[in-house]
This record gives C-alpha cells, sequence and structure tokens, in this order.
C-alpha cells in the first residue's frame, strides 16, 4: 500500500501540466537561479514525465533534472527559468541515487524511452506510486484520511514482465547520427552519419542509432539488426530522409510483433515508412529481412508530407499478408499497420481484467455499457459477451472501422461502435444511446473536455470507470466529478471508490491507473 503522506513533491497543476511548490515548500520569493548557474542539488522524487525534482539549498525553490533519481546529489546546470519552477541539466553526479541498479541497456543514459532502468524496479514502482498519491491529494482535493480510511488508493500492480514487453516500436531513419558527447562515440564505430534509432531526447532531428532495443521482442530484435547490417551499404542506393531539407527515402521503420491465432507463436509485421512509392528499391531490405521465420507481412506506408508522421497516405503489401492478430482475453485482434492496439499484450490483459473486476458486472448480460475513447473497441469487446449492448465512442475512422472487423471476427453482434469527436458533443449526445449502466472512459493524456464531464454529471450512470494514462488530467477530472466545477457553479455526483495504479511501462515514466466512480 502506498504511504499517504503526502511529500509535496508531485506535480501540483495538472491544468498547466507543470510542477509547482506547494503549500509545504514556500520557495522563496527573491531566489530564482540563472540560466547558466550551477547548482549542487539532491533529488529528491520523481515528478512529471519522470523528471527528478530537487529543491535548491535555504531557499526551498524547485528545480527539475531529466534522469536525475531520488537519492542522487549532483551537480545541475540552469537550462530553463518555467513559471515557479526552473529546469536543470546534470553535470556531474557526486553521490549516485538510492536502488541504484546496472542498466542492462548500453543506450540506457542516452536513448529517450527508458529514463529509469538504473533505478531497482521496486524504486520505480513506489515513485510511480507516490505520484499518484500525489495528485490525487494535490490536484484531486481528495483528503489522506478520504484515501486511507476507505481504502481507496490500492498498491501498484507491477509488471511481471519487465523487458521485451512491447509489441510495437518504431525507429527513425535519420541523416545525422547523433553521438552523444564523452558517451557512445569512444566506443563505438559511427558508421557514417546515417542513423536508424530513436530520437534523442527533445530533439525531431536528431537520431541516437540503436541496434537492439530491450523493450521490444526477441524476434522483431533480430530485424532490426538485419536492417541495420545492410541498409547503408552504398550499393544498395538507400538514403536516410533529413527532416530538414526534405530529401531522403526511408523515414521510420515500425516493428509490431503480434500472435498467430493458431500456433500462439509470434508474427511479425516490419512497415517501412518511406517519402516515396519504389518498390525496386526496397526489394533488397525485404529479401533480407525474410531470414526472419517470423516476418509475416512487410508494409510500405508511403508519406509524402514534409511531417515526421508515421502514417502514409498510401499503403503497400510488399511481402505476406497486410495484418497480423493478437489475441486479448480470449478474443482475437486483427493489427495493421496504422492500428491502435495497446503497447504491452500482457499486461493489458491485466488491466482488462481489473477494469472488468471495477465495472463489477451482475453477470446476467442486463447492462449497457457506454465505451468512451473505445479505439479499436478492445475494452468494450472484452466485455460484450457479459453485456447487453456495447456502445463505443472514437474519433478516429479507422479505429472504428477495426473495432467494427474485429467485433465481426469474434462474432460479436451486440456492440456499436460510433465515429466521433467527444470533445465536440452537444446536448442530442445523450439520445444516440439507452441510459449506460457502466460508462468506461479512457481518454488520451489531455483528459476529458469539459462538455464531456457536464455531460457525465447530468447522464448519472452508476457507475463510471476511468482508465487514465496521464494520473495529472485523471486527478483534475476526478476532482471535477466528484467535488463539482466551482467556476460553472456545478456540482459532483460521484464518490472515489477505487484508484488503483497500474504499471503498463517499466523503465519509462508513464503511469496507467483505473479509478472506480460510484454515484453518491
Ligand atoms: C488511450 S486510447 C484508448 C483506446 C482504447 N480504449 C484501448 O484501450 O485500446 C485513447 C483513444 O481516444 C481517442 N480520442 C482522442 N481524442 C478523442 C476525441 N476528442 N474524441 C474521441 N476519441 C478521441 C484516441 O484516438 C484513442 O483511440
Amino acid at each position: 500500500m502506498a504511504s499517504l503522506s503526502c511529500s509535496s513533491l508531485a506535480d501540483d497543476s495538472a491544468r498547466a501540466q507543470q510542477p509547482s511548490a506547494t503549500e509545504h515548500s514556500e520557495p522563496s520569493k527573491s531566489y530564482f537561479p540563472k540560466r547558466g548557474q550551477s547548482l549542487e542539488l539532491v533529488c529528491e522524487s520523481l515528478a512529471f514525465k519522470g523528471k527528478g525534482l530537487c529543491k535548491v539549498a535555504d531557499t526551498g525553490f524547485v528545480v527539475m533534472c531529466d534522469r536525475a533519481l531520488p537519492g542522487e546529489r549532483f551537480i545541475g546546470r540552469v537550462t530553463r527559468k518555467k513559471g515557479n519552477y526552473a529546469e536543470v541539466s546534470k553535470v556531474k553526479t557526486i553521490s549516485p541515487h538510492w536502488d541504484f541498479v546496472d542498466a542492462p541497456c548500453e543506450y540506457a543514459s542516452y536513448c529517450g524511452g527508458c529514463k529509469t532502468q538504473n533505478l531497482s524496479y521496486e524504486a520505480q514502482l513506489r515513485a510511480k506510486e507516490q505520484q499518484v498519491c500525489d495528485l490525487v491529494i494535490h490536484v484531486g482535493k481528495f483528503s489522506t484520511e478520504e484515501l486511507e480510511s476507505l481504502n481507496v488508493m490500492k498498491p501498484i500492480v507491477p509488471c511481471d514482465i519487465q523487458f521485451h514487453y512491447r509489441n510495437k516500436m518504431e525507429f527513425s531513419f535519420g541523416s545525422q547520427e547523433w553521438l552523444p558527447r564523452g558517451s557512445l562515440s569512444e566506443k563505438q564505430d559511427s558508421n557514417g552519419s546515417y542513423a536508424l534509432g530513436l530520437h534523442a531526447p527533445g530533439f525531431f532531428d536528431k537520431v541516437l542509432n540503436v541496434n537492439k532495443c530491450l523493450l521490444q521482442s526477441e524476434p522483431a530484435n533480430m530485424v532490426l539488426a538485419a536492417i541495420q547490417e545492410c541498409w547503408r551499404d552504398p550499393q544498395l542506393g538507400l538514403s536516410a530522409y533529413d527532416v530538414h531539407s526534405h530529401a531522403g527515402f526511408l523515414k521510420h521503420l515500425v516493428l509490431r510483433t503480434g500472435r498467430d491465432v493458431k500456433t500462439g507463436l509470434p508474427e511479425l509485421m516490419v512497415n517501412f515508412v518511406t517519402s516515396s512509392y519504389k518498390p525496386g528499391l526496397m526489394k533488397p531490405l525485404v529479401e533480407k529481412i525474410l531470414s526472419i521465420p517470423e516476418v509475416v507481412s512487410v508494409m510500405n506506408n508511403v508519406n509524402t508530407s514534409i511531417g515526421n508522421t508515421s502514417v502514409g497516405e498510401e499503403e503497400y503489401t510488399l511481402y505476406g499478408k497486410p495484418s497480423i492478430t493478437e489475441i486479448l482475453r480470449g478474443l482475437t485482434f486483427q493489427i495493421s499497420a496504422n492500428s491502435f492496439f495497446q503497447t504491452n499484450t500482457k499486461q493489458a490483459e491485466v488491466l482488462y481484467r481489473l477494469i472488468e473486476d471495477c465495472a463489477g458486472l451482475r453477470g446476467d448480460g442486463s447492462e449497457i455499457v457506454l465505451d468512451l475513447f473505445c479505439g479499436t473497441g478492445t475494452i468494450g469487446l472484452t466485455l460484450a459477451r457479459k453485456v447487453r449492448h456495447v456502445y463505443g465512442y472514437e474519433v478516429v475512422a479507422q479505429a472504428i472501422a477495426d473495432a467494427c472487423l474485429n467485433a465481426k471476427l469474434n462474432g460479436i453482434n451486440n456492440a456499436t461502435f460510433v465515429q466521433g469527436d467527444l470533445n465536440k458533443i452537444d446536448e442530442s449526445f445523450g439520445n444516440n444511446f439507452p441510459k449506460p449502466d457502466i460508462v468506461i472512459t479512457d481518454p488520451n493524456r489531455p483528459g476529458m473536455h469539459m462538455k464531456l464531464i457536464k455531460f457525465l454529471l447530468k447522464l448519472k450512470a452508476p457507475c463510471i470507470v476511468y482508465v487514465s494514462c496521464n494520473p495529472a488530467t485523471c486527478a483534475r477530472d476526478l476532482d471535477y466529478l466528484c467535488h463539482g466545477v466551482r467556476e460553472k457553479n456545478i456540482k459532483g455526483c460521484y464518490t472515489l471508490k477505487r484508484l488503483q495504479p497500474v504499471d503498463m511501462f517499466p523503465h519509462t515514466p508513464h503511469i496507467e491507473c483505473i479509478c472506480l466512480l460510484e454515484l453518491c
């Protein structure tokens, strides 16, 4: 169980999505560090985006530092002033953090993906749990007593598999390999200036070359290694796309791992995103990766725009089938190159079981479920066999098409999926479905729009299960639903019954949460 003591170190302003000092640590009004100034700091905890939160000695002034971990004493240089706090970059560690472990990945110190690989997993869990707790207290305005006495806050559910858990990784081709100062450059041949890997933290135009990623499956790593072995060969005539000049061919490499429904064995989709369609140029790459037996699909998304997205305007199948499959809670899901699917399949099983548990279905097939932000319908479809009808809403048309296809694939005919923008609902929204017994809401990071909050407060469904990937906006929305929106004179009408953090993404700052709300 999380300690509910308020550490006063949380991201205290979900609305601004930025950290601030709280009433316990009023910063000195006169003190503000200068840009470029060096400070000796001790990291106190992890906060927003997994950044280390520190306070300047004697002043209490809050500074945030990427990759500083709790207990670490270090020299930081002020890079940016932001509102009532400053950002620093780490110059030198004086003494290491508590709970230090060796990071197994050679890129862990530089790559933008994993930020806490050298913090023990138990410490990562504690930090995430504490963040959720702090946010619900500071932003959600729930009291410690409320959370404690009613046993609302549940211990975070760990992820049993802490590596190789991602079923999708998106790598970028870059025309300029990024070599962090005093790091890989000394021990690694940079293979010229082209790179294939992950973006340097905070840079859209710098790519860290990566030969292996410990978060993705072994077969996906074999594909990555095979491509790395050959794509720079001048004889192939391939070039990396340059985001400044907009010249070049290869943009992204997206690797997705699913499972063959019959054998249960892994199957892989390799999706090359290119700036034009040149199948002849792709041929040697395709031939090379076909030596890996798990590859059942090679796709080519052609994106001619100057933007950096991996979704093409046109899609071609270069080999095999245009989609792969995955099994989730006994259902089969078809995954195409651009369809959304939970990226940690094993932990999604755990998440969905907990959602079902929170929904408290009667088991007589009588309930109506409203599945808001339904994506490809996975949550609603896993509940459909036990309820009367599921109504799902989602803004992306392709996701709705996939949801309908997935319903058909699994013989589910009591689910209706509708495309629509939940930020733009009007008074008529509630006329489109019967009053639900259970609302599942799973918004993306910005949380729910005020229009939707107002709608839910008027709808008064007996139970809301709020699934969140951003505890800051979740805490804000819980406050609205339970305590009301004072500035709009709207009363809240829900009680927070359960708050369940789930770790879906070890070594990263991401936190998933399931909240059960019951009508007062
Ligand atoms: C966190 S995902 C949840 C997907 C799904 N519930 C699942 O578990 O796979 C959030 C979904 O909300 C959708 N979305 C984002 N903004 C939206 C909006 N304004 N209206 C409707 N759907 C939206 C996204 O496209 C995405 O599919």
